[in-house]
């Protein structure tokens, strides 16, 4: 059975406790969804710089800086909603398209093109004192960008259609998106990880 989790004994022996910097309500909301039997999700609402560079690099550096805020062990996630007809942008940097534009503006982007498909990626990463480096966890959930349909609280999950589904993020239940979403497999991977069989 798995049960010992090397994150725990290692760093929170007691509490089972997981830092997550970030200052998005609705990311900690899905996380506690989604590992909150797990672990005890404690976050930190840190506004942390956001480089630019391919999309493992920014999450690398906001790991990094969060870990020498915070002074112990931590995870950070960096999102990404990549559209394929534009080689993979915005990606890293949606969140200023969404500023700017909002989500109609941001399906627009895609009037000119045929091809509306496109991922939605969560790049996981913790970093801690064990570590040279931040250990990194990619989840990747593939679909369409479509006009927004559904509820407007987080983000774009108006837009993004995941293959399989007439429905939007936005539209579908939270458990559904919940077991299907780019966020579901980063954390499974991470979870993976630190599971000692
Ligand atoms: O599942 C999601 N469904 C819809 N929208 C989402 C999702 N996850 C992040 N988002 C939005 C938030 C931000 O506009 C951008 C990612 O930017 P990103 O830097 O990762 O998030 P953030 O700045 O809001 O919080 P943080 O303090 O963790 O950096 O996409
Ligand atoms: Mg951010």
């Amino acid at each position: 059975m798995r049960k010992v989790i090397y994150l725990y004994t290692k760093l929170a022996p007691k509490k089972h406790t997981i830092i997550l910097c970030t200052g998005n309500k609705n990311k900690l909301k899905e996380f506690i969804q989604i590992m909150g039997d797990q672990f005890h999700i404690d976050s930190e609402p840190v506004d942390l710089p956001e480089l630019q560079g391919p999309p493992l690099q920014i999450a690398k550096e906001k790991a990094l800086l969060a870990y020498e805020k915070m002074g112990k062990a931590c995870v950070t996630e960096d999102t990404s909603l990549c559209f394929n007809a534009l080689n993979g942008m915005p990606g890293p940097y949606v969140k200023w398209f969404l500023d700017a534009a909002g989500p109609e503006g941001l399906s627009k982007m895609l009037d000119g093109f045929e091809d509306k498909t496109g991922y939605a990626q969560c790049i996981l990463s913790y970093m801690g004192p064990e570590l040279k480096e931040p250990l990194q966890f990619v989840g990747q959930t593939q679909g369409v960008i479509v006009r927004p349909r559904g509820p407007r609280n987080f983000g774009w999950d108006p837009i993004f259609q995941p293959d399989g589904y007439t429905d939007t993020y936005a539209e579908m239940d939270k458990d559904v998106k919940n077991k299907i979403s780019h966020r579901l497999k980063a954390i499974q991977k991470f979870i993976d990880h630190f599971l000692v069989n």
